[in-house]
């Protein structure tokens, strides 16, 4: 299958945008997500956590990650926000890579049960539309795919932009942050202007430009990326 990349800044609008890929059929890993569960559940990633941040970096009584204390830290303090990054970047890209391999192989056995059905000789163009054929792509969304270095193992990848006024306004709404809270995390993470210029193609989340047109478009253009490699190969 191939391997699309979706990035962009603190409250660019990743989530919203890959929730629409999703409505398509596209298989989409979460990075957040699954560092979070991660973060949570592994008796190793714990222990390296207490180790570096203290006992009270965990909530009692198993309710996970003290997120509110951990995020005051690390985004005030560069020393241990790279801490926490090396405790947590290397197992949340080997899930991510289990995850490919599982999606790889269901991936062939929908298309020989897809191939299978079908009959005579096939037009690839109107095969490419047939809503029952397994979706020949797979998004891993990360807010941190440059700066964690998983750029190297993805085919293309596609940015989400919106201007910092924009996003810091989302993110003072969404995660009940001060501008300044808000601020410090967009400083911590890679300039946006450079992520865009790093990235294959770009949506543009502003607001005002609608979404779906953009993401249909790119879903084509996938579509037909992923079927011209599988003649290739
Ligand atoms: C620091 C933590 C506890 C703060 O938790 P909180 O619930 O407040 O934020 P949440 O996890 O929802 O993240 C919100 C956004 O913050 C940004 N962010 C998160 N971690 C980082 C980081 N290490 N560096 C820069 N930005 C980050 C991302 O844009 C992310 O989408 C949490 O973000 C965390 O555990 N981060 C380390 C894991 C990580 O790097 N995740 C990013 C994807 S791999
Ligand atoms: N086009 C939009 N119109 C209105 N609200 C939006 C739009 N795009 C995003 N938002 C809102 O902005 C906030 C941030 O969006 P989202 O969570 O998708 O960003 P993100 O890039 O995934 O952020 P993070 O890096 O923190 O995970 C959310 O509350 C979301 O509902």
């Amino acid at each position: 299958m191939l391997k699309i990349g979706i990035t962009g800044g603190i409250g660019s609008g990743k989530s919203v945008v890959t929730n629409l890929f999703r409505k398509l059929g596209v298989p989409v890993f979460d990075s957040d997500l699954v560092a979070r569960s991660l973060i949570d559940s592994d008796p190793v990633i714990k222990a390296q956590i207490i180790e570096a941040f203290g006992r009270d970096a965990y909530l009692p009584e198993n309710q996970g990650l003290n997120r509110k204390k951990i995020g005051q830290l690390v985004f005030n303090n560069q020393q241990l926000l790279e801490t926490l990054n090396k405790i947590t970047h290397p197992p949340v890209i080997k899930a991510a890579e289990d995850w490919v391999a599982i999606q790889n192989e269901a991936f062939k056995s929908k298309m020989s049960e897809w191939s299978n059905g079908q009959s005579g000789t096939q037009n690839s163009a109107i095969a490419d539309l047939d809503q029952a054929k397994p979706t020949s792509y797979l998004i891993k969304e990360a807010a941190l795919l440059f700066e964690s270095g998983s750029n190297r193992s993805l085919d293309f990848i596609l940015g989400i932009y919106a201007d910092k006024a924009t996003r810091i306004q989302r993110i003072m709404d969404r995660d009940q942050l001060s501008f300044e809270a808000a601020n410090s995390r967009i400083l911590k993470q890679m300039d946006e202007n450079e992520k865009m210029k790093r990235c294959g193609g770009v949506i543009v989340n502003n607001g005002q430009t609608l979404l779906w047109p953009q993401v249909i478009a790119w879903h084509r253009q996938f579509l037909q990326q992923s079927s011209k490699a599988a003649v290739e190969v």
